[in-house]
C-alpha cells in the first residue's frame, strides 16, 4: 500500500493506475477505522480496479473546537487495517497540505445541507462538500463510497455531484452495526460504558419507527411517538427525531405511504451520535 501524505504523490499514484486503463474507487473517512469503513473499502474493491482511501480529519466541519479535540486517531491502526484489506493507496495529508494558507473559495450549500443535521451543526455540510470537492479533484477517482449511516451526508453529496457537473460516480453502502445494534462511529469509543449500554436505544428507536411507519401516520406523528419511545433512556439527551421524504427530505404532511427516512441525534455524555434508517411502509 502506497502512503502518500501530499497532493502530487496521490496524483502520481492515480496517473499509474488510470494510465494501465485501471479504474480508481475512493473512499473518504476520518480515520480511526471500523468495519463500516471497511465495508465501504470491500464496496469500492468489488467495483474498482484500484482503492484509495483518504484519511482527513476535516477541521472545517467541525463546529465545535472540542469535538474536534477529541476526535480519536491511531495511524498506524488504520494503515495496518487498509493493508491487510489490500487497499492500493492511503492519502493521509495534513490541514497545511489540504487548505492553502490563503484559500478564498469554499462550496456553498442551501437546501438539503441546511436542514436536519445541517441545522443541527450549522455550517456542517458546507465543510463536507469543501473537503469531498477538494478530495475528487486531488484524486481523480472514477467513484466514490459513502455510508448510508450519514444518510444526509449521501444525499448532500449526490445532490452537489449533480449540481456542479462531477465526474464521479457516488456510491451508498449499508450501515454496518455492532452485535447489539448501536450503529458503528469513530466517536464510539469516547463513550463511557455506561453511555455506551443506553446507546443501543438509537437502533432500536429506528427499529421502532419502521414498525411503526406502516400504521397511516403521518411524519409527525410518528416523530412525537419516537421521541416518546427515546423517552425510556434517560441517558439519551436527545437532540433532534426526523421522519422526512427519503427521496427528497421534505416533510410527511400526510399519512406515510411511499419510503421515509427517520434521522436521530442525541448526546451521551458530550459525545453526539447519529442514526438514520429508511423505513419503507409498502
Ligand atoms: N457504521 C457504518 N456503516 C457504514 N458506513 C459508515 C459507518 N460509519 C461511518 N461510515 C461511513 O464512513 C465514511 C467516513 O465516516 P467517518 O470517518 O466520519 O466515520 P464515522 O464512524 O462516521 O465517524 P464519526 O461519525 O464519529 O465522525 C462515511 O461515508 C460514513 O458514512
Ligand atoms: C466524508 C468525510 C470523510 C468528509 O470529511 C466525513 O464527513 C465523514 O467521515 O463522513
Ligand atoms: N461522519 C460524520 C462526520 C462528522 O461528524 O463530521
Amino acid at each position: 500500500m502506497q502512503v502518500c501524505r501530499t497532493k502530487s504523490d496521490i496524483r502520481a499514484a492515480v496517473a499509474g493506475y488510470h494510465g494501465a486503463g485501471e479504474s480508481v474507487g475512493l473512499v473518504p473517512t476520518m480515520g480511526f477505522l471500523h468495519d463500516g469503513h471497511m465495508t465501504l473499502v470491500r464496496a469500492a474493491r468489488e467495483g474498482c480496479d484500484r482503492v484509495v482511501v483518504t484519511i482527513f480529519v476535516n477541521p472545517t466541519q467541525f463546529g465545535e473546537a472540542a469535538d474536534l479535540d477529541a476526535y480519536p486517531r491511531d495511524e498506524a491502526r488504520d494503515f495496518a487495517l487498509l493493508e491487510a484489506a489490500g487497499v492500493d493507496a492511503v492519502f493521509c495529508p495534513s490541514v497545511e497540505e489540504m487548505y492553502h494558507a490563503g484559500a478564498q473559495t469554499t462550496v456553498v450549500t442551501e437546501g438539503l445541507a441546511g436542514m436536519l443535521m445541517g441545522a443541527l451543526r450549522p455550517g456542517h455540510y458546507a465543510g463536507v462538500c469543501t473537503v469531498v470537492s477538494k478530495l475528487f479533484n486531488i484524486v481523480g477517482a472514477d467513484r466514490a463510497f459513502f455510508g448510508e449511516k450519514d444518510y444526509q451526508q449521501l444525499l448532500v453529496i449526490k445532490t452537489m455531484v449533480r449540481d456542479l457537473d462531477m465526474p464521479i460516480e457516488i456510491t451508498g453502502v449499508p450501515t454496518v452495526r455492532e452485535a447489539d445494534g448501536l450503529a458503528m462511529s469513530s466517536r464510539n469509543v469516547r463513550l463511557s460504558p455506561e453511555d455506551r449500554a443506553a446507546a443501543v436505544i438509537l437502533n432500536k428507536a429506528l427499529a421502532y419507527g419502521d414498525y411503526e411507519a406502516s400504521d397511516g401516520r403521518t411524519g409527525a406523528e410518528l416523530e412525537e411517538s419516537i421521541r416518546a419511545f427515546l423517552a425510556r433512556e434517560p441517558r439519551a439527551v436527545v437532540e433532534s427525531v426526523d421522519v422526512r421524504d427519503a427521496a427528497t427530505l421534505a416533510e410527511v404532511t400526510g399519512p406515510i405511504e411511499a419510503p421515509v427516512v427517520i434521522l436521530l441525534a442525541a448526546r451521551f455524555g458530550d459525545v453526539l451520535l447519529i442514526d438514520q434508517r429508511v423505513a419503507d411502509p409498502t
